[in-house]
């Protein structure tokens, strides 16, 4: 099929920004991951939906190299990825936002936020301030750097997590995020707060199209998430992509997996997982 650019010209792919081309992982003796060929253009919105242990979390670890592959190859923006990202940095910066903020409750959200800039760079703290401040202003908490995390509500602190992934590095662009991978970033908030982490995310999105982090992939047993921040949908199961389409052909789609699926049915071809 031919896939449309960003300026709507056919026959015109952009180069991926993420290539995964046969994957495989196991754990012990169970694969998890069987020959996974999955290909993230600049501007997707992916989402990643599927059963409970599939191995959603673990695509995302392996796209952001923090987990190795048994084999296949892993290509960012055309490079061959060697080893795991601390051992050969990627041409782009991937930033993940986790389940959990991750955050350390005993830094100031200034510290969480700056955390990798105050560690790693020279710039001068003034300058690594007023980029976490940047930062904050554009996930809308602008204000909060000298609060902690446990004064902030669940939703913040993810918030605060997102600020984490998308700060510049001004010293060294290849580190600001050019793919963002959330993690179940909704798991846990009410709808009213889920809707407003999905809006951030959008903007986030929308706002970036053509630059710095406007490409992501969301893992999420959220229905309102994947309606709500993503274009193109995977169904993982069993170690393998078994369907692949819109937001709008998931509801539609007669794949008896992502009948069940969408039904919540225990009556299917995937067995309940307790
Ligand atoms: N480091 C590890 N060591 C051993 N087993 C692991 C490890 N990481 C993941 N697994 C196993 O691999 C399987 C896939 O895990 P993964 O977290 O990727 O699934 P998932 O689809 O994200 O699940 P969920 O929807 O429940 O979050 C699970 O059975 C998990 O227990």
């Amino acid at each position: 099929m031919a896939r449309l650019d960003h300026n709507g010209d056919r026959n015109c792919p952009p180069e991926p920004i993420v290539e995964l081309k046969g994957i495989s992982k196991s754990f012990g003796n169970t694969v998890i991951l069987d020959q996974v060929d999955l290909t993230i253009y600049p501007g997707d919105a992916l989402g990643i939906i599927g059963p409970s242990g599939t191995g959603k979390s673990t695509i995302l670890r392996l796209i952001a190299g923090l987990l190795p592959p048994d084999s296949g190859e892993i290509y960012i923006k055309g490079q061959l990825r060697q080893g795991l990202i601390e051992d050969n940095p990627d041409p782009i910066g991937i930033g993940m936002v986790f389940q959990q903020a991750a955050l350390f409750d005993s830094l100031t959200v200034d510290e969480n936020v700056g955390f990798s800039l105050y560690q790693h760079s020279k710039l001068p703290h003034s300058e690594i301030r007023k980029l976490v401040e940047e930062s904050l202003e554009r996930v809308g908490l602008g204000g909060s750097a000298d609060l902690y995390p446990a004064q902030l509500s669940g939703g913040m602190r993810k918030r605060v997590s997102f600020a984490r992934a998308i700060i510049a590095h001004p010293e060294d662009p290849s580190h600001s995020s050019e793919i963002l991978l959330y993690d179940e970033p909704t798991a846990g908030l009410d709808p009213i707060a889920s809707t407003v982490v999905e809006d951030l995310i959008r903007d986030l999105h929308v706002g970036q199209k053509h630059c710095s982090c406007g490409t992501y992939v969301m893992v999420t047993h959220q229905d309102s998430t994947i309606r709500r921040t993503t274009d193109r949908v995977i169904f993982l199961y069993r170690g393998k992509v078994q369907w692949e389409g819109t937001v709008r052909e998931l509801d539609h789609t007669d794949h008896p997996l992502i009948r069940q699926f969408r039904t919540g049915s225990i009556e299917g071809p995937i067995r309940a997982a307790g």
